[in-house]
């Protein structure tokens, strides 16, 4: 009877500890859509997370958050997406908290507006305001591709401009559903920059509340497949 609860005791105290470390050792990767209002950063971070297109949006305020698990190289790692409101007076409350430790800055522009895709140096200037240190990758998206016969930013242009800013470009829309895989490699391929990266040790993932979730520094892999 004694091994039988002995047994029992430790049983539970393994499975609460290992319970303990995969919660400690989750990584949160945050990820923020920056760019114009009405580009689409709603439609885009809904696509990537939820997997549809929504019915309808309104008009961002503040920040949404939409995160997703995924699996690279046999760890998961929650994504939390911050989708930024582009209208000034919905954000300028917000704008510290968007930048604060951020892993990575995704800009839209809109591929049927050039005036979106004209004001990106604004949003570039806005982000690098935020002392945004150089290591943290940053992309470039064209939305709205399915709209062919209204485009107004040619592929070379963006080419160029993303070229000149040491961004990729992914041009897209998340709203054509045979663009869904282009939409997740947006935010999977910051994913596998951000494991590979050394310098993304465990004490840079912060939790919303502010609190460190692991202390310690752990350097990861760099074979990462993408
Ligand atoms: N055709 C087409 N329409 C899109 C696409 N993405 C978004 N839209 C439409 O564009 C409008 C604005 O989309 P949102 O995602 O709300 O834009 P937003 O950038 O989040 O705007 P703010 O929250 O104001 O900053 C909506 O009417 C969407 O349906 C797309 O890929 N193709
Ligand atoms: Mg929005």
């Amino acid at each position: 009877r004694a091994n039988t609860s002995s047994n029992l005791k430790e049983t539970s105290h393994r499975s609460c500890t290992s319970s303990l470390d995969t919660s400690i050792q989750t990584r949160i990767f945050k990820i923020i859509v920056i760019g114009d209002s009405n580009v689409g950063k709603t439609c885009l971070t809904f696509r990537f997370t939820g997997g549809s297109f929504p019915d309808k949006t309104e008009a961002t305020i503040g920040v949404d958050f939409r995160e997703k698990a995924v699996e690279i190289e046999g760890e998961t790692i929650k994504v939390q997406v911050w989708d930024t409101a582009g209208q000034e007076r919905f954000r300028k409350s917000m704008v510290e908290h968007y930048y604060r430790n951020v892993h990575a800055v995704v800009f839209v522009y809109d591929v049927t507006k050039m005036a979106s895709f004209r004001n990106l140096q604004t949003w570039i200037e806005e982000c690098n305001g935020h002392r945004v240190s150089a290591s943290v990758p940053r992309v470039l998206v064209g939305n709205k591709c399915d709209l062919v016969d209204q485009i107004q930013v040619p592929s070379n242009m963006a080419l160029k401009f993303a070229d000149s800013h040491n961004m990729l470009l992914f041009e897209t829309s998340a709203k054509d559903p045979k663009e869904s895989q282009n939409v997740d490699s947006i935010f999977m391929s910051l994913a596998c920059r951000l494991k590979a990266q050394k310098s993304l040790l465990y004490r840079d993932v912060e939790r919303e509340d502010g609190r460190v979730r692991l202390t310690q520094g752990t350097e990861t892999k760099t074979n990462c497949p993408c």
